[in-house]
């Protein structure tokens, strides 16, 4: 699988602040890959090194291969949304990425059409930049990110002050761009529960380090809703269950606790059961962690 991003160690030190604290980013292409941290953990900084805007105070960089003096190279496939673009409000959507076009100096003009109809912008005709709504003017901020025909988009807070019909839009576009066009992703949010939706691959950063990085399996795996039940007698326990659920999915944990991970609307029925066959409930929990949850227990810990 090959590397799209790669950081090893990477610091960035303002005065006091240690935003970022040795950071090493392992983006392979083809992902969708969420970078989740409260405000002021570092996502924006960490960013802002990969477009070059902010120099790392130390450690190393690799983009598309490319590092050290032709980091550039490796910048030029990559599509950044960072800050709002510095859109001019009396221009329509056509007008304002033919201006970036002519600054940038890249791409050809029929491009224009391609990214507008890409982001469903194709029919504004005259409305200017103003009358936007948010939603149209973050998909005219991915639009310009695409300008370039990048390989890859990094994209901070795309959904920042969006609705939910909004949010919507940019998750189906997400998707389409991974899907149809192969475009990884690099995506950070504070909604935790809509990149739950969209990304594989999951990064939290707290206070400028990376305190896990995991698989969407792996995610689904720890969110998971289930049935614990911390019995007297796990072996008889076990046993009273498999009997009359043959079904049940089971597994015994440490400290006598029972985890089931189905007949999860019958845990008044299980605890039943296991009484009238003499095994002591000592305590039965119906756990079902959001993203949210599991990522406060981590910036907790
Ligand atoms: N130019 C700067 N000068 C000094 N400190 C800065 C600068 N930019 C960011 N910081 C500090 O670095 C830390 C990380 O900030 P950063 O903006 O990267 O976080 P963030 O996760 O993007 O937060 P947010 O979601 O609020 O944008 C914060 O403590 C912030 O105050």
């Amino acid at each position: 699988m090959s590397k799209v991003i790669k950081t090893v160690n990477l610091d960035k030190t303002y005065k006091e602040v240690k935003a970022i604290d040795s950071v090493n980013l392992d983006i392979n292409s083809g992902d969708i890959c969420a970078l989740i941290g409260k405000n002021g953990a570092g996502k924006s900084t960490l960013f802002k090194m990969l477009s070059g805007q902010v120099l790392p105070t130390n450690g190393e960089m690799e983009l598309f291969g490319f590092s050290k003096n032709e980091l550039s190279k490796g910048r030029q496939r990559i599509g950044f949304m960072i800050e709002e673009p510095a859109f001019i409000d009396n221009f329509t959507a056509k007008q304002n990425l033919e201006y970036f076009r002519i600054q940038r100096g890249v791409v050809e003009k029929k491009r224009i059409d391609e990214v507008l109809h890409i982001v469903d912008l194709e029919n504004t005709g005259k409305k200017k930049f103003k009358q936007f709504s948010m939603g149209m003017k973050q998909r005219l901020g991915l639009a310009l990110a695409l300008l370039a025909s990048p390989d890859c988009l990094v994209l901070d807070e795309p959904t920042n002050g969006l609705d939910a019909e909004g949010i919507n839009e940019i998750r189906r576009l997400m998707l389409r761009l991974n899907e149809e066009e192969g475009l990884t992703i690099l995506i950070s949010s504070h909604i935790l529960s809509e990149l739950q939706l969209v990304s594989n691959r999951f990064i939290f950063i707290n206070k400028g380090k990376i305190v896990e990085d995991i698989s969407k399996k792996e995610l689904d795996e720890k969110c998971r809703k289930q049935i614990k039940i911390q019995v007297n007698n796990p072996s008889k326990a076990l046993q009273s269950l498999e009997e009359s659920f043959p079904d049940i999915v089971l597994t015994v944990l440490e400290g006598d606790w029972i985890r089931v991970e189905n007949h999860l609307e019958e845990s008044a029925s299980l605890n039943q059961l296991l009484m009238k066959n003499g095994v002591e409930v000592k305590e039965l929990a119906v756990e079902n962690i959001s993203l949210e949850d599991y990522f406060l227990k981590l910036v907790e810990n």
